[in-house]
């Protein structure tokens, strides 16, 4: 769906893009994260069409974002990270200036901008008007605005950023449900742990450049990213702790009525190692987990500046 190559984009001096390859195939859901200023409103305004590359490529469904900018358009869906909406139309009122813009039939918008206003939970407030609503309900109303069209793609730039939590789930709940409708999704957002929830594949940007991308399990076993085991025994839990100690990669370890905790910075050979170790030493293990590390841990490892994860 999406294919970007060797894309750098320049504003004056500054090199905001710096040769970023990406292909995300059809029916992905792809998460972009990255800090303040590293490229992701960038990268996807050219995805848009609103932005012109310095250099290299961009295409969108195989049409180049600066030869077939129509075509582009039709195929995608963009809510920026900033949401116009006109105060002073009412909800339906502004999905129906919308669609016409889309060149949509009068008699299909009245059929189909129901069903939108129903799939982002805002069929009650159809006649208020916009400027009445809460932002978490402004966000879903963009969001229904870029559907009209029925868009194979969808480009939202941090569609939660300034959501509270409820509003948030909300709107993960359309988003997975755009997903199951076999949307490819592209969405940029600070609150990872969210994104890892919903997204198959993430991309990490950082001044520029792609330092990281995969699909989450795989980044997160690639990278040494602090674990906390938790390890059950039948006995011998204090010999376990002192063995534990002494063996590479273990920083520190807890005890407590459920069991040892083990803060461990190793990848995930070296964690079948300690297991193996354990077992050799005829400790009897009841269960060895790994407690979920979130995509927060991942990011600041990733972006720590030593581009160490490329
Ligand atoms: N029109 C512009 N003129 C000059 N510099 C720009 C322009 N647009 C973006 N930049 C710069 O390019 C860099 C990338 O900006 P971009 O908005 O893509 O970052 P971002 O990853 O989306 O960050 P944020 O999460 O803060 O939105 C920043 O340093 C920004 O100041």
């Amino acid at each position: 769906m999406i294919e970007i190559r060797g894309l750098c984009k320049q504003f004056g001096a500054f090199q905001a893009l710096n040769s970023i390859d990406l292909v995300i195939p059809k029916g992905t859901v792809f998460g972009f994260v990255g800090p303040n200023g590293a490229g992701k409103s960038t990268t996807m305004s050219i995805l848009a069409t609103l932005l012109a590359p310095t250099s290299g490529t961009a295409k969108v469904g195989g049409c180049d974002v600066t030869r077939h900018p129509k075509q582009v358009r039709k195929l995608i869906g963009y809510m920026p990270d900033f949401f116009g909406v006109y105060d002073q139309f009412k909800a339906t009122e502004y999905l129906h200036f919308y669609g016409a813009s889309y060149g949509i039939p009068k008699a299909e918008r009245a059929r189909l901008i129901p069903q939108l206003l129903e799939l982002v939970n805002l069929t009650d407030k159809k006649d208020a008007y916009v400027d009445t609503l809460s932002r978490g309900m402004k966000q879903r109303l963009c969001l229904a605005r870029c559907l009209v069209h029925d868009p194979e793609l969808l480009i939202l730039d941090e569609p939660a950023s300034g959501l509270d939590p409820r509003a948030r789930i909300e709107m993960r709940e359309i988003l997975k449900e755009l997903k199951s409708m076999g949307k490819t999704i592209v969405i940029s957002s600070h609150i990872l742990p969210e994104l890892a929830e919903m997204v198959d594949e993430i991309g990490v940007i950082e001044h520029g450049r792609m330092v990281a991308k995969g699909n989450v399990q795989e980044i997160q076993s690639r990278m040494r990213v602090k674990r906390i085991l938790q390890i059950r025994l039948a006995g011998r839990e204090e010999e376990a702790e002192q063995y534990l100690g002494g063996r590479p990669f273990v920083n520190r370890i807890l005890r407590d009525g459920r069991g040892v905790h083990v803060h461990f910075d190793g990848h995930d050979e070296e964690q079948s190692e300690l297991l193996h170790g354990l077992i050799e030493q005829g400790f009897r293990i009841i269960s060895f987990s790994e407690a979920q590390t979130n995509l927060e841990d991942v990011f600041l490892e990733i972006t720590k500046g030593d581009g160490e994860g490329e």
